[in-house]
């Protein structure tokens, strides 16, 4: 599927709240300008800072439902009592132009496009410890601790689902962490130029000759 209607590569990055997963993206973004992040939908309320369209494109979970309905969102979940989604026709349309995409959502997200991408890099993002994630969690400020509590108790349950993933990364020394996700990043890369090499339209473009097989 992969080589064929779609050409860029896919990125799925998934972890518990407070893993560090978005400063980790952040910061790979920033370095890689070859990758877009698709901006989630969902019916969480804005934290203090977040724009509607840049962190997510916040909607009411009407909208949502119907949207969903519509067959819009390539997948969607409930994470944490909210509805978040990855809208379909931008993902395939910035595939189709070559871009590479990375999905920032929870396992059961990476489920779906894992089915519909099989190629698909997966990876999870783990904290050291559970404690870590609480003092991370505290540290952010950005949520009521009502709300705090619900992401450390979902943490276990969704740390169990890491071994679903290709790769994972422990996110102790950022910079570390930081490092192993590039290398992942040109890892796929790598796999997915000889996916393209092994492709015989892209040898006759080079003007190779390709044995076929009889
Ligand atoms: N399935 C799915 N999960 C998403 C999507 N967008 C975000 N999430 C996940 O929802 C969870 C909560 O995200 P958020 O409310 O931003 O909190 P944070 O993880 O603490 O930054 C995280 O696991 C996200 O990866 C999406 O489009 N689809
Ligand atoms: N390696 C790390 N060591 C210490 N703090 C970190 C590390 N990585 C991220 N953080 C901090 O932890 C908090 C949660 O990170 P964030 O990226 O928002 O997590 P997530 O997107 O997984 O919920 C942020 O305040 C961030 O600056």
């Amino acid at each position: 599927m992969h080589t064929n209607a779609f050409s860029g590569s896919l990125f799925i990055v998934a972890a518990p709240s407070g893993a560090g997963k978005s400063t980790l993206v952040n910061a790979l973004l920033a370095q890689e300008p070859g990758i877009k992040l698709s901006i989630s939908t969902t019916t969480r309320p804005p934290r203090p800072g977040e724009q509607d369209g840049v962190h997510y494109q916040f909607t009411t979970a009407e909208d949502f439902v119907a949207r969903a309905d519509r067959g819009e969102f390539l997948e969607w979940a409930e994470v944490h009592g909210n509805y978040y989604g990855t809208s379909r026709l931008i993902v395939e349309q910035e595939m189709k132009n070559g871009t590479d995409i990375l999905l920032e959502i929870d396992w059961q997200g990476a489920r779906q496009v894992k089915k519909l991408f099989p190629d698909a890099a997966g990876i999870f993002i783990l904290p050291p410890s559970i404690a870590a994630l609480e003092e991370r969690l505290h540290k952010r400020g950005t949520d009521e601790p009502h709300i705090i509590t619900r992401r450390l108790l979902a943490a276990g349950g969704e740390i169990a689902h890491a071994p679903e993933f290709e790769y994972a990364i422990i996110n102790e020394e950022f910079n570390v962490a930081l490092s192993e996700l590039q290398a992942i990043v040109k890892a796929t890369r790598a796999r997915f130029a000889q996916q393209a090499a092994r492709n015989a339209s892209l040898f006759a473009q080079l003007g190779i000759h390709v044995l076929q097989q009889p």
